[in-house]
């Protein structure tokens, strides 16, 4: 007989080697020439919104922390790195001591972010933040792609006039690229804004509500529809919802779930709902609406599941479809329509005889020369509405009782004077010299507050194609600074 002892991936959860082989070439270099303690900043931003969408909604610090707070080296890493044959012994006997000395700041999770802006910025010896490159991009690219493509959904199924909170169940378990992208992708669809999923690993790990149908299996397995239904909400008496389209929604399924709507009425108790998961769902909605309420079910509420994304569910809100409620797998748990996420991480400060001196990447491309220094980023509150987000260095004082001149940074003459504002800096601490001292929020209030930042900014930038822009400027003496850097390396 044969055995399966473990998967490799997962026989224990400390994510070291996960990063990317040339992280520790560079940390071997830097350790050869003995500039490994040196310390350096590093930002963590992306340059274009997923999706299209107006702003990403900040995902994945939970992640991260988890990971910076767990990492060290084991003899087991050790052995590994040892039979590449590429690094010294005195390395490896270095990394046996390797733990997290760094700084951390974040802009917390469900925060409506922005291209360009810092989402995390990482401060410590290079060695040691080099090697995190690779691991902290993985968990805030893909928590917060998810995050955002959920909140898409989630406002598309908010146009409804007619059910304005009509809820987004996530389904997408099985066509998740594998088990993390469906645990972390359930957390982050939870937090843009989905009422539940149906991943019990996410629910017990977050605590997030869980929810559940039945599939075309348990029809298909009874003698006839009609007892499958019958059966389920025997089981079930509190929480029935019937699949009507194993076989013809509307001779079929319908008859046959408003036969036990009335049956289980009879005996006190109210079938909750039918799903739907083919067809046309505008036209069978519609339909299925009219014959429940006809039979005196309307309280029956009609879910709707089928390959759906936030377009299908605006057009069938256009076309007037009677859905209630949503189940969303494939293209909210993939992000089928923008399946990554950019954010970089990019070496922006050096320290150099106790000062930190700026770094810029320059390139051919405008759009990928980095902003240099170490840096804050503040969000400007007009009346309670924010107005636009500054890049400023971190010692910049900004005296909020004075005018504030705005400028774009790259047309330079788009400039406008705001006055009586209000400034919310958004890097919190996470680790100060490798301690822990952010208390991560319940996934509960990260959700909560993606709802509050949603409701600050204009209603335009939630548009789902062409949103408004909002601006993201930088500061006077920042944009100084990267036109200095910029003309020194371009003169020879
Ligand atoms: N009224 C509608 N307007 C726009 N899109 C719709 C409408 N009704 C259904 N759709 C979408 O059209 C697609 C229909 O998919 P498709 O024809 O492959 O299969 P299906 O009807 O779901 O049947 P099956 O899953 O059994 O193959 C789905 O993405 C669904 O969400
Ligand atoms: O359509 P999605 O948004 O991905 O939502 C999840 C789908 O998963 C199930 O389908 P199943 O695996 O039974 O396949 P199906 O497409 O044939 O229904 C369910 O019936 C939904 O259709
Ligand atoms: O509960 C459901 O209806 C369900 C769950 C996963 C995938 N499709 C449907």
């Amino acid at each position: 007989m044969l055995e399966i002892t473990e998967l490799p991936v997962y026989r224990d959860r400390h994510l070291t080697l996960l990063t990317d082989l040339y992280q520790l070439t560079m940390m071997y270099g830097q350790f050869c020439v003995n500039r490994h303690e040196e310390r350096v900043v590093f930002d963590v931003f992306y340059r274009t919104n997923p999706c299209g969408n107006g702003y990403a909604v900040a995902a994945g610090l939970e992640q991260v922390a988890w990971y910076l707070y767990h990492l060290k080296f084991t003899e087991g890493d050790l052995a590994y790195l040892r039979s590449l044959k590429m690094f010294s012994e005195d390395f490896l006997e270095y990394l046996k001591g390797f733990s997290f000395h760094g700084d951390v700041y974040a802009i917390p999770e469900g925060t409506l972010v922005f291209p360009n802006e810092p989402l995390l910025r990482v401060e410590g010896p290079i060695l040691e933040v080099q090697l995190i490159e690779s691991a902290i991009l993985t968990f805030v690219n893909h928590q917060s792609l998810i995050a955002t493509k959920a909140r898409r959904i989630v406002e598309a199924a908010r146009t409804n006039p007619k059910h304005p909170r009509s809820p987004v169940i996530e389904m997408g378990l099985r066509r998740a690229q594998n088990v993390d992208a469906s645990v972390f992708g359930a957390r982050a669809a939870y937090i843009g804004g989905c009422v539940g999923t149906s991943n019990l690993m996410a629910g017990e790990s977050y605590q997030i509500p869980v929810s559940g149908t039945q599939g075309h299996s348990w029809i298909q397995s009874f003698p006839s529809e009609l007892d499958a239904f019958i059966a389920y909400s025997q089981a079930f008496p509190e929480e029935t919802v019937l699949l009507v389209d194993t076989y013809d929604v509307l001779r079929s399924g319908i008859p046959n779930a408003i036969r036990v709507g009335l049956q289980m009425k009879e005996k006190g108790l109210s079938l909750k709902g039918i799903r739907i998961d083919s067809g046309d769902l505008a036209y069978l909605s519609k339909r299925a609406r009219r014959m429940l309420d006809a039979a005196g079910l309307k309280d029956v509420k009609i879910i709707a599941s089928s390959d759906l994304d936030e377009y299908i569910i605006r057009d069938l809100i256009l076309q007037g479809a009677e859905i209630d409620g949503w189940g969303v797998g494939t293209h909210l748990i993939t992000s089928s329509e923008c399946p990554a996420l950019g954010c970089v991480y990019k070496l922006v400060a050096q320290e150099v005889h106790t000062v930190w001196e700026p770094r810029i990447k320059v390139s051919e491309n405008p759009s990928k020369v980095t902003n240099p220094g170490r840096k804050k980023v503040l969000r400007l509150f007009v009346d309670d509405h924010a107005v636009a987000d500054l890049i400023a260095l971190t010692h910049e004082e900004f005296d909020a009782s004075k005018p504030l001149e705005l400028f774009d940074p790259i047309h330079t003459y788009k400039r406008k004077v705001i006055e009586n504002y209000r400034i919310e800096e958004l890097l919190v601490p996470v680790f100060v010299r490798g301690e822990l001292v952010y208390e991560l929020p319940k996934v509960q209030q990260i959700r909560a507050r993606v709802d509050e930042q949603v409701e600050q900014f204009v209603p335009e930038i939630r548009r789902p194609r062409k949103p408004h822009e909002y601006h993201v400027d930088l500061s006077q003496e920042l944009w100084d600074l990267k036109q200095t850097l910029l003309h020194e390396w371009r003169t020879p």
